[in-house]
């Protein structure tokens, strides 16, 4: 059949080199719905039939995106329907610095829900990545895992997954040599999950790629890891002592070590991000009492990407947001500072720390 037959395109949501995501009406039902356009040319009959399959097999798990029992050719293309996500992926809702922690812990849930689903039925997903998770509310309280075309049966052999981040390749598969096959097994979700927690916790991936030669964020981590050292890698030290373990069990270097899918809702209770304020050399740790999380202020980042420039201006946009407007009483703010810190944190001292962000706004 033709597209116009049956529905009107009002949009492509996303098009890659295998694949057009359309949002279509369908006019019969009057409904909208997602269609996934896979280009005949590029792809065989049977693998659109797996993803399809396995797509609305698994549709009837709260966080597996919904396919419909809709398939068709066109001339160019094999197309599924699926229900549409209102917020895109996960990849377009991550600011910079990531997401709060709250929000983190949902996401991290259900999806470990879904793939832990998907594990009992002995499937691997194999390509987790913040693309492949789409948003469904706006406070994350609802996300559903996508894209079932690198899906397979536990224990297959397999090629790598082609056309994904290096980041999101398990080191066991790093170190095949090219067309080398493999043994598909759930622990390769275990690690892509691993990654999408820091990814969005903090906005990046750990690295690059997992390889300890060429990559040094890995190689401290491996190191820290396999407690070579006690060092909490840089890129790590915001989190807390328990996600740290838990880092440790999906991030494990020797897949055989390597956690199941489902390890991280033991960790939902603890708090995951601890609140550092890293103004001056005797940074101290502040953990509030409280569980406002909204709390928490990274000053003078560590990992800060700003100039100076963009952050005295981001410094008084904030503090003008708290109703402390330009031109400034410094004397006024730093009081008024010292003791929002002081009711965050009993042991806080102002006489340790310098706040060295104070001054920038001067
Ligand atoms: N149902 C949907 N509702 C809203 N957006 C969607 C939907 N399905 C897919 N998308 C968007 O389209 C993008 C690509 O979808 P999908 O991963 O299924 O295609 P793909 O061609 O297999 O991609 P890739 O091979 O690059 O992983 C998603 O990252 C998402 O942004």
């Amino acid at each position: 059949m033709t597209f116009a037959d049956q529905y009107n395109i009002e949009k492509t949501l996303a098009e890659g080199c295998f694949a057009k995501i359309l949002l279509c009406r369908h006019r019969p039902t009057n409904t909208t719905v997602v269609l996934k356009a896979v280009h005949a040319e590029l792809t065989t009959i049977k693998e659109f039939q797996k993803e399809f399959h396995y797509n609305y097999e698994l549709s009837h798990h709260h966080h597996i995106l919904s396919a419909y029992a809709v398939a068709f050719q066109t001339k160019d293309y094999y197309v599924f329907a699926m229900e549409h996500a209102p917020y895109g992926d996960l990849a377009s809702n991550i600011g910079p610095n990531g997401l709060h922690e709250t929000a983190c812990k949902q996401i991290a849930e259900q999806l470990s829900s879904a793939l832990g689903f998907m594990h009992s039925k002995n499937l691997v997903h194999r390509d987790l990545k913040i693309e492949n998770v789409l948003v469904f509310t706006p406070d994350f309280t609802r996300v559903k895992l996508c894209d079932f075309g690198a899906t397979t049966k536990k224990g297959l052999l397999v090629h790598k997954v082609k056309h994904t981040w290096t980041s999101c390749v398990p080191p066991e598969q790093l170190e095949l040599i090219k067309n080398e096959r493999f043994q598909c097994l759930p622990i390769s979700d275990s690690w892509q999950f691993g990654i999408l927690l820091y990814n969005i916790l903090t906005g990046n991936p750990p690295w690059q790629s997992a390889d300890w030669v060429k990559d040094q964020a890995y190689s401290n981590f491996m190191k820290y890891e396999q407690r070579k050292t006690t060092k909490v890698p840089d890129s790590f030290r915001r989190f807390s002592p328990r996600l740290m373990r838990c880092f440790r069990k999906y991030l494990t270097h020797d897949p055989e070590d390597r956690c199941k899918i489902t390890e991280v809702v033991k960790y939902m209770k603890d708090r995951w991000v601890e609140c550092r304020i890293s103004a001056s050399k005797s940074a101290t740790l502040i953990a509030p009492h409280h569980h406002d999380q909204d709390s928490c202020i990274y000053l003078n980042q560590r990992e800060g990407r700003l100039s100076g420039d963009e952050s005295k201006l981001r410094f008084k946009r904030m503090m003008s947001s708290y109703g402390l407007d330009i031109p400034i009483d410094q004397t006024m703010v730093r009081r008024r500072v010292w003791d929002w810190l002081s009711t965050c944190d009993g042991n806080f001292d102002p006489e340790i720390e310098s706040l060295h962000a104070l001054d920038m706004a001067q």
